[in-house]
This record gives C-alpha cells, sequence and structure tokens, in this order.
C-alpha cells in the first residue's frame, strides 16, 4: 500500500483571459455528414506546384533579384518540380523580363510548365499573355475573391457580378491565349480566391460557369485552385469542403482539383494532407513554407512527410541543406532550426535519455545490417527518435547527438566511439559521464566532442605521477612474466617485474612489489583503427588500495602494443587514484 496522500483538492480553476475573445467568431463549416476521406491514405505523390517564384516572392521584405529568382528556378528544376508558378509578369517590368528571360534564354526544360498569376482584368491579362509568347508549356492563372467578405467590401459586387467576373476573365484569357500562344501547349488554371470562406456551394456555382467557358475535355484539363487563402479553421473543415467540392463540380474528370493552403493557424501541412485524402489532384506550396504572412504550405515537409512513410514524393531532396542554402540566400530569409526536417536541430539530441535510446538504436541497427550481410543505408529504418535517417538527406550522424548539462552517458559514449573510435565500456561510461556533468555545471552550455575528447584525456590518459617507459612480457606454460621500466611517484625508472596468468596480472603483481595495491575487477580492450600501425585501447576497472582506502576507479591506456595499453590502463586508474587522495588532501 502506498504511503503518500493523494491529490483532494479540485483541480485549481484556470481562468478567463483578459483578451477580447468575445470578438471572434467560430468557422461554419461545410455540412458533409457521410465524408469518406479519414480512412483515405496518401499513396502517391500529388502532381506539386511551387509558387515559390510568385507567392513566395510577392511575401519578402526584398523581392529577389532576377539573379536570385533565376537561382530559385534552377534549384527547382533541380529537385524535379514540373509546374512553376514564375510571377505576375503584369504585375511590374521585372516580373514580366524575367518571365521573358526564361523562354528567350531557353531556361524551361520541354517537361516543365511555367504559370502565371493574373487578376480577372483585360489589360492585366492581355500583358500576361504576351509574356508567354514563345513557351513550349505555359498556364495562365486567373483568380478572383468569391467571399463575402471580398464582395462587400474589395468589390462591392453581388454574387452574379462575381460569376461574370469569373466568367469575363476566362473569356479573356482565351482570347487572348488565341491571340498570342497558339504555338504554345496552353492551359488554364482557376482560383475562387479565399475559397475556404466562401460558401462552397458558390464556389462550385462560380467554377461551373468558368468550366461551361473554358469546355474541359480529355485533352482540356482545366485547373481549379481552391485556397485556404487564410487559414481560418481546422484542417478536416478544409478536407471536408475538397470532398464536397469534387463531389458536387461538373466535368469532375477533366479537372484538376488543386490544393493551395496558407499556414496562419499554423496547420497547413495537416489541411493539405487531408485535402488530399479527400480528392484533391494537386499541390501548391513553397519551400520551408515561405509566402504570405505565415506562408504557403511547405512544400519539404509535405515531400518528406510522404517519404517516411515509403511513398515516393517525387522530389529530391537528398541534398537538402543545399536546398535549404540556396533558398536562404534567394529569400534572405533564414530557416528556423527546427524546421521539419531540415532545421540545424531537427536531427540532434542534448538529452540522456534520447541519446541513449538513439545511440542503441543506431547500434542495433548496425549489428542486423552486419548479420545480414548488408549496410545500414540498405536496412528498413527503424530507430528511436530519428523519423528518418539524416544520412538520407544528406545529412551525418555527427550532430545527432550534442552535449550539454541534459545528457547522459549514452551521448559522451556515443561522441567516444563515432568521433574517437573509443568504445568505453558501461560501467567507465557512468563515470566518466560524472567528470563531463561536472564540467557542464560549471561551464554551462554545450560541451563540444572535442572538449569531451579532451575532458577524457585529461582524465584519464594524463601521465602523472606514473609513467610507462618500457614493457615486456614471456610466458611459458600459461605463466606471464612481465618486465618494466616505470617513474613511479617517488622515484624515476623503477624497475619491475611480476608473475602471473596473463600480463595483466604479472603487472599487478609488480606493482604491489613496489608497494602499489591494485586489483583488477573488469577488462576490456580493442584496435582504435585498422591497419599496421594500429593502436589498441585499454580499459581497466581497478581496486586501488586496501580496506577502507580502497577506491575503485577507472584507467584508460592506449597503446600500439595491447600489453603496454593494458599497463598504462593500470597505471592511469593508479594516477587518478592518486589525484583523488591530493585532492582530498588539500581539501583537509
Ligand atoms: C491571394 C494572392 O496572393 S493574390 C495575388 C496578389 N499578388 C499581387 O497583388 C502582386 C502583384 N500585384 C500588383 O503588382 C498590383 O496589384 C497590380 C499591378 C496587379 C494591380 O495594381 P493596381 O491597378 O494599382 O491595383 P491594386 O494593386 O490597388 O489592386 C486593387 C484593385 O484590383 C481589384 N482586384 C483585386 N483583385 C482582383 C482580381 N482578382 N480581379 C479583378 N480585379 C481585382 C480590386 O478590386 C481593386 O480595384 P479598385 O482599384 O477598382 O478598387
Ligand atoms: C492567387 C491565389 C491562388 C492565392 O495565392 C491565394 O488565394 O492564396
Ligand atoms: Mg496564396
Amino acid at each position: 500500500m502506498t504511503q503518500f496522500n493523494t491529490r483532494t483538492q479540485p483541480v485549481p480553476t484556470q481562468q478567463p483571459t483578459p483578451m477580447p475573445v468575445h470578438r471572434y467568431t467560430p468557422f461554419i463549416p461545410v455540412d458533409v455528414p457521410d465524408r469518406t476521406w479519414p480512412t483515405k491514405r496518401i499513396e502517391k505523390a500529388p502532381r506539386w506546384l511551387s509558387t515559390d517564384l510568385r507567392d513566395g516572392n510577392q511575401a519578402l521584405i526584398d523581392p529577389m533579384t532576377p539573379a536570385r529568382k533565376m537561382r530559385m528556378f534552377e534549384l527547382l528544376i533541380s529537385m524535379g518540380y514540373k509546374e512553376i508558378e514564375v510571377g505576375f509578369p503584369s504585375a511590374s517590368q521585372t516580373d514580366f523580363d524575367f518571365v521573358r528571360q526564361l523562354i528567350e534564354r531557353g531556361k524551361v526544360p520541354d517537361d516543365v510548365t511555367i504559370s502565371v498569376l493574373t487578376q480577372a482584368r483585360e489589360d492585366l491579362i492581355e500583358r500576361t499573355a504576351e509574356s508567354l509568347i514563345g513557351a513550349h508549356r505555359a498556364t495562365i492563372h486567373m483568380y478572383n475573391a468569391t467571399a463575402e467578405l471580398f464582395r462587400k467590401v474589395v468589390f462591392r459586387i453581388s454574387e452574379q457580378q462575381c460569376v461574370d467576373l469569373a466568367v469575363r476573365g476566362t473569356e479573356l484569357v482565351m482570347k487572348y491565349a488565341d491571340q498570342h500562344l497558339r504555338d504554345v501547349e496552353f492551359g488554364y488554371q482557376y482560383s475562387p480566391e479565399i475559397f475556404t470562406q466562401t460558401p462552397t456551394d458558390f464556389a462550385i456555382e462560380v467554377c461551373n460557369a468558368v468550366s461551361d467557358v473554358w469546355q474541359p475535355g480529355a485533352d482540356r484539363e482545366i485547373i481549379f485552385n481552391l485556397p485556404a487563402t487564410v487559414e481560418r479553421s481546422t484542417p478536416n473543415t478544409y478536407a471536408d469542403q475538397i470532398e464536397y467540392f469534387c463531389r458536387n463540380v461538373k466535368n469532375r474528370e477533366y479537372i484538376a482539383v488543386s490544393l493551395h493552403p496558407h499556414n496562419d493557424r499554423g496547420t497547413a501541412v495537416a489541411a493539405t494532407e487531408l485535402g488530399q485524402m479527400a480528392g484533391a489532384d494537386r499541390v501548391e506550396g513553397c519551400l520551408f513554407g515561405h509566402g504570405e504572412r505565415t506562408g504557403n504550405v511547405d512544400l519539404v515537409t509535405l515531400a518528406l512527410n510522404l517519404y517516411t512513410q515509403g511513398v515516393d514524393p517525387q522530389i529530391d531532396l537528398s541534398d537538402i541543406d543545399n536546398v535549404r542554402r540556396t533558398v536562404e540566400y534567394c529569400t534572405g530569409l533564414p530557416v528556423h532550426p527546427r524546421h521539419p526536417y531540415a532545421g540545424d536541430l531537427v536531427y540532434t539530441a542534448f538529452s540522456g535519455s534520447h541519446q541513449d535510446a538513439i545511440k542503441k538504436g543506431l547500434e542495433y541497427l548496425e549489428d542486423v545490417a552486419a548479420e545480414a550481410g548488408t549496410t545500414v543505408g540498405e536496412m528498413h529504418w527503424e530507430a528511436p527518435y530519428l523519423p528518418i535517417d539524416p544520412h538520407d538527406v544528406g545529412r551525418t550522424y555527427e550532430a545527432v547527438i550534442r552535449v550539454n548539462s541534459q545528457s547522459g552517458k549514452g551521448g559522451m559514449a556515443y561522441l567516444m566511439k563515432n568521433e574517437f573510435k573509443m568504445d568505453l565500456p558501461r560501467r567507465l561510461q557512468i563515470e566518466f559521464s560524472r567528470v563531463v556533468q561536472q564540467h557542464t555545471d560549471v561551464a554551462g552550455g554545450e560541451v563540444t566532442a572535442e572538449e569531451i575528447h579532451q575532458i577524457f584525456s585529461h582524465e584519464y590518459l594524463g601521465e602523472k605521477p606514473w609513467v610507462l617507459q618500457s614493457a615486456g612480457s614471456t610466458s611459458s606454460n600459461g605463466q606471464f612474466h612481465v618486465t618494466a621500466s616505470v617513474d613511479g611517484p617517488t622515484r624515476k625508472a623503477v624497475a619491475l617485474e611480476g608473475e602471473g596468468n596473463g600480463p595483466v596480472s604479472a603487472f599487478v603483481d609488480a606493482l604491489s612489489r613496489e608497494g602499489a595495491h591494485v586489483k583488477v575487477l573488469d577488462y576490456a580492450e580493442h584496435a582504435l583503427e585498422a591497419g599496421g600501425d594500429a593502436k589498441a585501447a585499454a580499459y581497466v576497472e581497478c581496486e586501488i588500495g586496501e580496506g577502507d582506502d580502497a577506491q575503485v576507479l577507472w584507467g584508460v591506456g592506449v597503446d600500439p602494443s595491447i600489453t603496454s595499453a593494458s599497463m598504462k590502463a593500470i597505471l592511469s586508474a593508479l594516477n587518478r587514484a592518486e589525484a583523488f587522495h591530493a585532492a582530498t588532501r588539500n581539501a583537509v
């Protein structure tokens, strides 16, 4: 029976916020009681469109220069994007010229479609069509807002006038495409802007009216892009709207239903994933979630979310740091250190229990791979706290474990093994972690792998006062005889001799004849490097001294000869005992 008192008081009442919450009203979702999306799975990549050069660019403090735009375009091509929105050519001469540059300099591969955005205004549509002359494959993307607030406040038009604007705009797109773009493999995309705040039936009505003009068919698709221009509700409501739209829009089989989520509530990725489950074919977004306000949906996260499910994202993110550096250069904005998959810290554990589990997980994978005669890179990935193998995105395991005051033995042991090839026995790990902990408690902050190695060398490999000068051993009939020359605490070059059933016990015997009492409790050794000039590391756990003064300490030795390494390890333990006594004497 437990002895403590369980809580008897009620849970304390939380206080109302002092913020004016009454100013806000809940979002009213479309009613889809027979929704099917919750049980669907995403089993293939959607058609991606990157709008980094349009929605991403229009939201930057300093829009990209032509050189930066070109760098971004080349990056997107190299990653595998086949649909790229390259700008708003009627907005400025710079935007227009960039589109012309892409076309005239032959920068657009034949299998890539560029698209450009325009408002539903004749002068802008004409200029937009002109920007695409000579393109191989191109799409004009036209939008007008359909939400009531926008009709009332921005446009001051009725529902019918809103439909008419979309219809007239579509007719104008077709007119100018016919005039300028007959040699282009031409496509049309229409967005009922603020789709999520538009009654879905009205959004469908506008799209159907646009469809009647465009007349989609087997070789004449239309893209209906359904933006969460401002994210206002939970992701499931977006999915309901998408499923409802897909079920009720005319000519569904000739329509590419496209998602264009923004991230105002921080749930754009979830909304996009649920939207795909609800039937969408296509996704528009930006790398690392650039774009208006909180950004467009993040294409990197979406792609790698698919990847972690074993679904080919059809995008190359095998050098994620290069992608990140290029995007940072083009946008002038940094990627957050905790950004999914790409941030500096996202494959790093500082805390002890995470490090311990990661270390064990990676060792387990190595063992299983070795048993199967293969490499970890070929194995099914499953590792604690690491949803993805950092190697797959071009990261190393170096940053996986970093040490600070929150770290335990596993982290230090991992760094000692991976960076310095020293495989510390478990009880030595425990002892050494206390040494490092003393350091982090005093110094605070992170200790680098190099610093951990320095602390280790100072603690275990400092040869004072006992130093091994030379050593030899012979054996006959299982009996070992060692000779050694050591500098001791009081005398230099003391000649030692001892006998035992192994070189370690013979050396212990030799030391006892000098008055140094050592009992070996545990022993481990391994080669440090492969090859002819390999060194060995020896680790010994020793009881030093006798009676009440006896201490249990680890010692470590490194030497080309395994016999000398083990002798050095014993002297290391003696040195640490001396240091301990000196510290105690000084303290007294
Ligand atoms: C959700 C989005 O991201 S939409 C894309 C937004 N991106 C951009 O706007 C970047 C590029 N835009 C621009 O450079 C400019 O807005 C231009 C060149 C297109 C137009 O500039 P201007 O003619 O000065 O108009 P302005 O920028 O003030 O736009 C507002 C006007 O366009 C109208 N308008 C806005 N959107 C649309 C549309 N989709 N279709 C038709 N008219 C529209 C507004 O009602 C308003 O009209 P009003 O002046 O009669 O009141
Ligand atoms: C132009 C449209 C598609 C847009 O960017 C939005 O609504 O967010
Ligand atoms: Mg947008």
